[in-house]
């Protein structure tokens, strides 16, 4: 059977490596993070992601999944490497491949037979064809008698539910040169996909693009959307019929046009700075996605002004608590990288509001990474003890467990009734609209309360 190695144990390394190892391919994660190798192979998870402790726990028990930190051994032992690891943003947008050479020196290093290497990672334009010329330098210069393939094989999995999205993706893209990494692909594809899926097999700028390029659509798409809601709001339209009017129009399609505080997590806004930075850097200005990006940043920034409107006439918000549901971008994950709920709790806290935050997965993350909020934002242990006293509910994270929190408690438990939900979870209840001055995204009915009406 093929010998499987993922570099990179994160988000998709992880899982694809334990998904690949349920369908028993001996599968090898590599990652140079001592500490996770170490959690990993007793069976704990770095990450929080619905379905994976049990194939983690499946994978390890069947001794088709183990784990290390040599870069050298799993190079060694597979026929087949994944490269899973990082590509985050420089700071002026550009992906930052670092992490990818690291991986692929060592490979050029270790390589002791035919292997092909599979680029997962998001990577921009003419890295896979970069990294097949340094490979095949490589080993000339040591005058090895085989070849690397190189494809480009990009992934698009969403956190929360990245173990169903690797069981059953949309497509399976595979940019190559060669015929061998083509089959070796479909061999493994084949062996793991739950149901028939479209393969397009391409050159590697090609496949490389079209990650790029799906990430910037649906970037594209939320953004126009959440520009709309903001006019809808001053015409007195409502965002979530616009939205359903135009998504029963099949070319339009009602996916991605929810909307909310503007999209968050560790792709859209790096994958379209980096789409961005390949325009630059080859002559092409991409007006479209730098429209998407911006409308992004004006999102968060007006959603912090919409509450210190209505809390303080858009004054200060000293003396006001405000009560944050929700750190994570998105639900069902513990990720909170370029999460809306940190740049729209930093507009709070710089008009002077105390605010107090839950989230069932992201707290950990957030108390790790947000160190500046240390003794400034108030962790909560629950969703009650987060809104009591609060003079503002906001709901930034559409986690499942909020849909019913016990609403009546919640509202006699807090010192003001207002509710902001950027999520419109609660658009369609009148329960809401009744305990609390509710304000969905994009649209102004009645925000004031029946009770208060009468
Ligand atoms: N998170 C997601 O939902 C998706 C991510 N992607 C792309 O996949 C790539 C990985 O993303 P994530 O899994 O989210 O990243 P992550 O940040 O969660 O994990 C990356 C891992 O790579 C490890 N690493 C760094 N240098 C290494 C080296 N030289 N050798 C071995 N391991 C090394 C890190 O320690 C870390 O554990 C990125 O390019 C991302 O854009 C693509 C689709 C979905
Ligand atoms: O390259 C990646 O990493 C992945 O990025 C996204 O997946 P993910 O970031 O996990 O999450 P999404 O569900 O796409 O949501 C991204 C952001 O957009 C927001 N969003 C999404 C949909 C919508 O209608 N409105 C909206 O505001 C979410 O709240 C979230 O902040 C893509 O959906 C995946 O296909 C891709 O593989």
């Amino acid at each position: 059977m093929v010998k499987i190695g993922v570099m990179g144990t994160g988000y998709v390394g992880l899982v694809h490596g334990a998904v690949l190892a349920g369908h028993g391919f001996p599968v090898t994660c590599m990652d140079v993070d001592a500490g996770k190798i170490g959690r990993l192979s007793r069976g704990q998870s770095p990450i929080y992601e619905p379905g994976l402790d049990e194939l983690l726990a499946a994978g390890l028990r069947a001794g088709t999944l183990s784990f290390t930190a040599s870069a050298k051994d799993v190079i060694r032992g597979s026929d087949v490497l994944f490269i899973a690891v990082g590509t985050p943003a420089k700071e002026d947008g550009s992906a930052n491949l670092d992490h990818v050479q690291d991986v692929v020196q060592a490979i050029g290093r270790y390589a002791n037979g035919p292997k092909t290497v599979v680029c997962k990672s998001t990577m921009p334009v003419g890295t896979a064809r970069s990294i097949a010329r340094y490979l095949d330098g490589a080993l000339k210069a040591r005058n090895a008698p085989y070849r690397i393939d190189v494809a480009s094989n990009p992934e698009f999995l969403r956190q929360g539910k990245a173990v169903s999205d690797s069981l059953a993706p949309s497509r399976v893209v595979v940019g190559t040169e060669s015929e061998d990494a083509k089959r070796m692909l479909q061999t493994v594809y084949a062996a793991h996909l739950r149901q028939e899926v479209p393969f397009l097999f391409t050159n590697w700028e090609t496949a490389e693009m079209v990650k790029y390029a799906s990430n910037s659509f649906l970037a594209v798409k939320i953004s126009f959307v959440n520009e709309l809601a903001l006019l809808a709001e001053k015409v007195g339209a409502n965002i979530g019929d616009i939205a359903a009017g135009m998504g029963l129009d099949e070319r339009i399609s009602p996916h991605f046009l929810q909307a909310g505080p503007g999209y968050g997590g560790s792709c859209f806004p790096k994958d379209t700075q980096a789409l961005l930075d390949v325009g630059r850097r080859n002559g092409e200005e991409l007006f479209v996605v730098s429209a998407a990006a911006a409308a992004n940043e004006k999102q968060k920034r007006r959603m912090a002004d919409k509450i210190a409107e209505a809390l303080a006439f858009g004054g200060s918000l000293k003396g006001k608590t405000v009560a944050v549901l929700g750190l994570s971008f998105k639900p069902e994950t513990d990720d909170i990288r370029y999460a809306p709920s940190y740049d729209i709790i930093n507009g709070l806290l710089s008009r002077g509001a105390a605010v107090k935050a839950y989230c069932p997965q992201g707290m950990k993350q957030a108390k790790r990474q947000w160190t500046e909020w240390d003794g400034i934002v108030a962790y909560c242990e629950s969703e009650a003890e987060c809104a009591q006293h609060a003079d503002a509910l906001v709901l930034m994270t559409e986690w499942p467990q909020f849909r019913d929190l016990g609403w009546d408690r919640i509202a006699r438990s807090m010192r003001g009734g207002h509710f902001f939900d950027l999520r419109n979870q609660f658009a369609d209840d009148p329960r809401i609209r009744r305990l609390f001055r509710y304000y969905p995204v994009g649209s102004n009915e009645p925000a004031y309360t029946l009770e208060e009406a009468q």
